[in-house]
């Protein structure tokens, strides 16, 4: 089995470079780390050196990144996915170097979603300079898509340490790689793909200024502000540049005693089983991009 120690960072293609980093700092609030490399723009959010990287180029995700522990975890990992039949590609010194991390494999998950493993990402010392005043404090966590989220969880929670923390009936699989209630989802979608990113805002009162400045800024709200049962924090989705959907959250729980937590299921049919609010909840259930502009709220 292999252990992730973190989620590191989400790499995505941007049609239009510019326009996403302007999103992202302006509106969503990261931090514009300029790391001197045409093409590639580095998003920092806490610590990390980037935890979101536009390359320009076709839009949509080109892959979602996990840390290992070192690089002899690396190795062995590398190993366990050729032994479970996954075709490993190794990165190069140019590639990890974009990316700011030591050493990086790389592989297709069984449906299609490209991850890459990683070693040795970058962490910054100097505070994060960011863009606006969202009160982003981390990232949080990434959501894929696969077409059946049961196999996704047997696929996460069997060939790494991913502990189902909750279940939306067979729509979302939320999991654990330590004590945060997820860092990893699995909705169900139509193919593989990046249903959002999460970044967690230090005051309930961060998601309220952020959900007027959002509307001031004619910025598509795809959800909320409401509450999530299953991790009981306040959110909010927006939808950005290239299809990809933000949500900024506050108050995730903890697990802190894994032995006693057991996952709950959720009935995504009944009220209240998205947001406790019962506000609109179309999304992010489904995928953005298939979703006519009429409709989106
Ligand atoms: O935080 C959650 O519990 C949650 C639930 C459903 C969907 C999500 O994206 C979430 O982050
Ligand atoms: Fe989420």
């Amino acid at each position: 089995m292999i252990e992730l120690v973190d989620i590191a960072y989400v790499r995505s293609g941007a049609a239009d470079l510019a326009g996403a980093v302007r999103f992202a700092t302006d509106v969503v609030g990261l931090e514009h780390v300029d790391g001197g490399e045409p093409g590639v723009a580095h998003l920092r959010a806490d610590g990390r050196h980037h935890c979101l990287a536009f390359v320009e180029g076709a839009s949509g995700v080109i892959a979602s990144a996990f840390a290992v522990a070192d690089p002899g975890a690396l190795a062995l990992a590398e190993t366990e996915l050729e032994t479970r039949g996954f075709t490993v590609r190794r990165g190069s010194p140019e590639e990890a170097r974009s990316r700011r991390v030591g050493e990086f494999v790389g592989f297709d998950d069984p449906f299609g979603n490209h991850i890459e493993l990683v070693v040795g990402q970058q962490t910054l010392a100097r505070p994060v300079r960011h863009g606006r005043g969202a009160g982003i404090t981390e990232f949080g966590h990434l959501c894929l898509d696969a077409p059946d989220v049961a196999e996704a969880h047997r696929f996460w929670s069997t060939t790494f340490n991913a502990r189902a923390s909750d279940w939306i009936g067979d729509a979302a699989c939320l999991m654990r790689i330590d004590e945060v209630h997820h860092k990893l989802a699995v909705f169900r979608g139509d193919g593989p793909g990046l249903c959002h990113v999460n970044f967690q805002v230090a005051e309930l009162d961060d998601v309220f200024r952020n959900w007027h400045h959002l509307q001031d800024h004619d910025v598509v709200i795809e959800m909320g502000p409401g509450r999530h049962p299953q991790s009981g924090a306040v959110f909010l989705y927006f939808l950005g540049p290239e299809g990809l959907t933000y949500e900024y959250s506050y108050g995730v729980r903890r697990i802190t005693d894994e032995a006693a937590w057991r996952p709950r299921f959720f009935d995504p049919a009944e009220p209240g089983s998205i947001d406790m609010w019962l506000g609109p909840t179309q999304k992010p259930l489904t995928q953005p991009q298939l979703v006519p502009e009429g409709l989106r709220s």
